[in-house]
């Protein structure tokens, strides 16, 4: 089963609730991919020895591996990190989620700056282009668990928007977001 993504319904209500728009607004995976952001659907049972995962994690050189249980009894400064998850942010480097229990919702930003909320479930592997604002939130369930993946030592830096100096910024707007190249 594939992923459902959809345009978010500004609004103050909790942001753990599904913002649909009225009728609501589904987004496809091509239209994703547009915008750089790759997914996988697995297995989340054999993700220790996970021939799929494992070539996934080859081919696009994930060396590096952790998890996050995300509960208050695991994390520390749980309600701090829910924040900073939840404030749009970019980074130098791609993020990789892979959801092995739980689900959640990854907002990211598309060409005309709307938000697409992506809803990740247990088997979901995604992949966010560095320089993509986005942000990340638990829906009504309240729990996930995430694997971790990075190329190399990972380096979790989160830069607030506005960062259109940044050069994951700037790299991300040329080579993803920008226009084809006109041949005169
Ligand atoms: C809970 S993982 C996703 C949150 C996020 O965007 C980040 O860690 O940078
Ligand atoms: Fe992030």
């Amino acid at each position: 089963m594939a992923i459902e993504a959809w345009l978010m319904q500004e609004s103050d209500d909790d942001q753990r609730l599904p913002h649909h728009k009225n009728p609501p607004d589904y987004v496809s995976l091509d239209h994703l991919a547009d915008l750089g952001v790759l997914y996988w659907n697995l297995d989340p049972n054999k993700y220790e020895n996970d021939p799929d995962l494992n070539k996934i994690r080859q081919d696009r050189g994930y060396s590096y591996m952790d998890m996050l249980d995300l509960c208050p009894e695991k994390v520390e400064n749980y309600e701090e990190k829910l924040e900073r998850f939840y404030t749009e942010h970019i980074h130098g480097d791609e993020e990789i989620r892979y959801c092995l229990k739980g689900s959640g919702y990854f907002d990211v930003r598309d060409k005309d700056d709307r938000w697409i909320r992506i809803s990740i479930k247990a088997g979901d592997l995604i992949v966010l282009p560095a320089g993509i604002y986005h942000r990340f939130t638990l829906d009504t369930h309240n729990y996930i668990k995430l694997m971790r993946l990075f190329v190399g030592e990972p380096v979790w830096t989160a830069f607030n928007r506005p960062q259109e100096d940044h050069p994951a910024r700037k790299g991300y707007i040329d080579s993803t977001l920008g226009m084809p190249l006109q041949v005169s």
